[in-house]
């Protein structure tokens, strides 16, 4: 037994003894923020040469910690020692100095100037390299590992969310990153260029870097990760070495007794009556010209759940596009509950019952300086001359509670929400919208695995009962197995396949996906 509890000692706790490969190591964190205790008394320490991924579920504390460690917040106790040494760390630019360097999910580089010119601005105001030729020479190899081709010349606003992505890791590396900050900065990447970018953090902890990694797949994790770290709720949980961790006691870790609901069966099925949704041919173009939709026809019934299998950018996030009438259709028709909607506005659908939830919600979804409040004030029953504050208050509790919406109060600016309460304020007021309909490219990014297994239950739940119909697109197969009544598989803007869901083969969606 004493053995045992031993074992179970080492398992959970985190480990206090300074080591030489101790590269940094903070002492009794904490952070407070009106109404929340982000971080409680964290002591915690990383190692040269590892990748290190921080776990928790949303509003657990992950992104604060890291914004500790970047200068963007100051603790308000604890320490923090790098290479051996006690620092203060009150800006971007001590972290930089120090040779910390952080990469969010949101790029932060300025559309008009070319790659090089980015890069070499962020660098010259720190005293480092000025030569256009050497940033254009890393540009070149970095890119070449990753497998994402990118053009120094090109002005910023031309390129794809991936390559921004590259641009800032470039960036981060050229300023002599020795760690490297990732704040999801890899969760909105396309599936097989994550996994690139994985190998390349790989290499990077290899070569003796050290990797702070944020992300909610626990799989995804223990693949690249040597050391995974569980937060929740602001306290720490432990550290574990990935070799000898399970997944489950790395959801048990995160969710405690919650890890008992997390499960991919299939949701019951839908009960499929008349089409609310009729797309035929539709032919859409993508954001340089070329099409990105080529002739896809797919209808989708009230009572039904249809996911969209394929890899990202096979045109699924234009086709939704086209079909809230966010993106001009070229050829073809959209028919929504029995009417014409090819040239009606995104106005006449959310006001016709669609709910809508874009690809990155935090820039397209909601307004995060408005607070929850006045992000539901959009919801098509207040949208008057005059709102009712009132009911709007009423309603929003109504959603904090159903959604566990993580905020002080229905007050607070959505910009000091966690990431996955973000989310989760857009998924309660696009699910409100969709009395008829639902459109949505991957629901629950961002969100715990927990609470996206509960928003999937929620989405099923309205097309049971209510018979909305749902249109999602996602790039987690899981997701589209789990949720779907009915499987259409994309590739390069066409549709390849459609299968009943109970009916489809893991292999052959996986193989349409790609082939
Ligand atoms: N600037 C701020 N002002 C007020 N509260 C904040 C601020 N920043 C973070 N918080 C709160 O601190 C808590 C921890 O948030 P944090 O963003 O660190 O969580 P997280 O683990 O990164 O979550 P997620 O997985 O959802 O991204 C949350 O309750 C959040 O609302």
């Amino acid at each position: 037994m004493a053995a045992e509890a031993d074992k179970q000692k080492s398992f959970f706790s985190s480990p206090h003894q300074e080591n030489k490969d101790t590269i940094l190591r903070v002492e009794g964190i904490s952070k407070r923020f009106p109404g929340v205790v982000a971080l409680d008394n964290i002591s915690l320490e990383f190692e040269k040469g590892t990748v290190h991924a921080l776990l928790g579920e949303n509003g657990a504390g992950k992104s604060t910690f890291v914004k500790i460690l970047y200068g963007i917040y100051t603790p308000d106790e604890g320490e923090i020692i790098v290479e051996g040494r006690r620092v203060t760390i009150a800006s971007p630019m001590d972290a930089i100095n120090l040779g910390i360097i952080m990469v969010s999910q949101s790029p932060v580089i300025i559309d008009r100037l070319t790659v090089a010119e980015n890069i070499v601005l962020g660098i010259r105001r720190y005293g480092y390299y000025t030569l256009v030729g050497k940033v254009r020479e890393k540009i070149v190899e970095v890119s070449k590992k990753v497998g994402v081709k990118i053009d120094p010349d090109t002005e910023v606003w031309r390129l794809s969310y991936t390559q921004k992505q590259l641009v800032e890791i470039v960036r981060a590396l050229l300023l002599g990153a020795k760690i490297l900050l990732l704040d999801e900065a890899i969760t909105y990447l396309p599936l097989e260029e994550k996994k690139k970018f994985y190998k390349f953090i790989r290499e990077y902890a290899d070569l003796g870097g050290t990797v702070v990694l944020i992300t909610h797949k626990i799989p995804e994790a223990m693949d690249v990760a040597d050391k995974i770290t569980v937060l929740r709720r602001g306290k720490l949980v432990g550290t574990v070495s990935v070799k000898e961790a399970t997944m489950d006691q790395i959801r048990t870790m995160m969710f405690g007794e919650r890890s008992g609901e997390i499960t991919y069966e299939k949701l019951p099925p839908g009960n499929p009556t008349n089409p609310i949704l009729e797309i035929k041919d539709l032919w859409v173009r993508g954001d340089f010209g070329g099409l990105a939709v080529q002739g896809a026809s797919l209808t989708v019934r009230k009572g039904e759940v249809v996911g969209i299998a394929g890899v990202a950018g096979n045109g699924q996030k234009e086709l939704l596009q086209a079909v809230m009438r966010l993106r001009p259709i070229e050829k073809g028709k959209i028919i929504y509950d029995g009417v014409d909607v090819t040239n009606k506005t995104t106005h006449y659908m959310r006001m016709n019952g669609v709910g809508y939830i874009p690809d990155l919600p935090a820039k397209y979804g909601v307004s995060i300086e408005n607070n929850i409040l006045e992000n539901l004030g959009v919801l098509p029953n207040f949208v008057s001359e005059t709102i009712n504050w009132s009911k709007l208050k009423a309603l929003s509790f109504k959603l904090i509670k159903e959604f566990e919406i993580k905020t002080p109060s229905p007050e607070t600016p959505v910009k000091f929400l966690s990431g996955g309460n973000i989310m989760k304020v857009l998924v309660s007021r696009e699910l409100t919208t969709a009395t008829k309909l639902l459109i949505a490219y991957n629901p629950t990014r961002g969100l715990d695995e927990a609470t996206a297994i509960k928003v999937r239950r929620i989405i099923k739940d309205r097309v049971i009962k209510q018979g909305i119909g749902a249109l999602i697109a996602s790039e987690d197969l899981d997701e589209v197995f789990q949720i779907s009544d009915t499987i259409v598989v994309m590739n390069s803007g066409k549709i390849v396949g459609v299968f009943p869901a109970d009916k489809a083969k893991r292999e052959e969606i996986e193989h349409l996906m790609v082939m």
